[in-house]
């Protein structure tokens, strides 16, 4: 494999469209909405939390970017996530690169990198 998963993920424009759009779908999706819906109230907040994502999204693939949010325990903490809640944003993310026509080993490195983190997220 040649290209980085940042270059597969097709750099910072290409991760920007993906946090939008897996946001997107949180807002959409039934079983998460409650958790995301609120921060169209405060667009710059919202705008933040996204921006925190493509940074985090960007350092952990090997792009530019330097991680400027909180630690995963930190950013989930108090919200309690559940099992169910975690399952559901992981499809929204998978869904989106499907969408984005995002490759099969692509997907799969990004999954496990999701998966990876999962006891950071759940019941925070
Ligand atoms: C699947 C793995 C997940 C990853 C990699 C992830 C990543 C992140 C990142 C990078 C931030 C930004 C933190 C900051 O701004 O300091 C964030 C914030 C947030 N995440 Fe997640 N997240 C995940 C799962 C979830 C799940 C399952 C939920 C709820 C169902 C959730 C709800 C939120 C919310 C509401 C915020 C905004 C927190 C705030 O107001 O500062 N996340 N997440």
């Amino acid at each position: 494999m040649s290209q980085s998963l940042f270059e597969r993920l097709g750099g910072t424009e290409g991760i920007i469209a993906i946090v939008d759009d897996a946001v997107d779908a949180h807002m959409k999706n039934p079983h998460v909405s409650a958790r995301f819906v609120p921060y169209l109230d405060t667009p710059e907040k919202l705008a933040l939390v996204k921006q925190h994502s493509v940074e985090f999204f960007s350092e952990g693939s090997g792009g530019p970017a330097k991680y400027s949010g909180k630690d995963m325990v930190n950013a989930h903490k108090g919200m309690n996530i559940s099992r169910d809640e975690y399952t559901h944003v992981v499809d929204d993310v998978m869904i989106t690169l499907v969408n984005h026509k995002i490759d099969e080993v692509t997907q799969k490195d990004v999954l496990f990198i999701l998966w990876s983190l999962k006891e950071m997220i759940i019941g925070q």
